[in-house]
């Protein structure tokens, strides 16, 4: 990962801006929607639990099934991503995403949770001195 300038913290990279340029073209809303949409039809399928529902099926199997297909997933992610390939990155993404979503309906977590905790985290790194949020930010990269 490129560590950002020092001079710009917060200013959009190139390579940023590049990723966010397909993003004009796309249908879904770039907000966090289709992640609560996807959370409230995994929610009914399982409770109408419809034959055919992958959802259905995959709650059948258990929490502990459910987590070894979420690492599955990652890990086809990771490998994606490291031999470059983009589009496979981001179907491999979606998969990650609807597992671990179906994950959170399985544990009775909601999606305002995770934005909340990821909206606090912001905040709090938005209050730290220059010199502690680089220092977080080599952490966790
Ligand atoms: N977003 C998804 C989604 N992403 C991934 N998947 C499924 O997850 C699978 C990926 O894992 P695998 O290929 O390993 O699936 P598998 O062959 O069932 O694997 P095993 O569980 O048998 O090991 C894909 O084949 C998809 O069937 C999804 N299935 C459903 N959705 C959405 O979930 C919502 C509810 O769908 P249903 O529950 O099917 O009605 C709808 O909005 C769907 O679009």
């Amino acid at each position: 990962m490129t560590t950002p300038k020092a001079d710009e913290p917060k200013a959009l990279r190139k390579a940023d801006r590049r990723l966010l340029k397909p993003l004009a073209d796309l249908q879904a809303s770039a907000d966090a929607t289709v992640i609560q949409e996807l959370w409230q039809t995994i929610l009914e399928r399982r409770a109408s639990r419809p034959t055919a529902s992958h959802s259905a099926r995959l709650l059948a199997k258990g929490r502990t099934r459910m987590a070894q297909k979420l690492g599955e997933e990652v890990v086809e992610c990771a490998i994606a991503a490291l031999g470059l390939d983009r589009r496979e990155t981001v179907l491999e993404s979606a998969d990650v995403i609807y597992h671990l979503v179906a994950l959170w309906v399985d544990l009775g977590i909601q999606p305002q949770e995770i934005w909340n905790a990821l909206t606090q985290r912001g905040d709090l790194l938005d209050g730290l001195p220059a010199s502690v949020d680089a220092s977080h930010h080599a952490r966790h990269s």
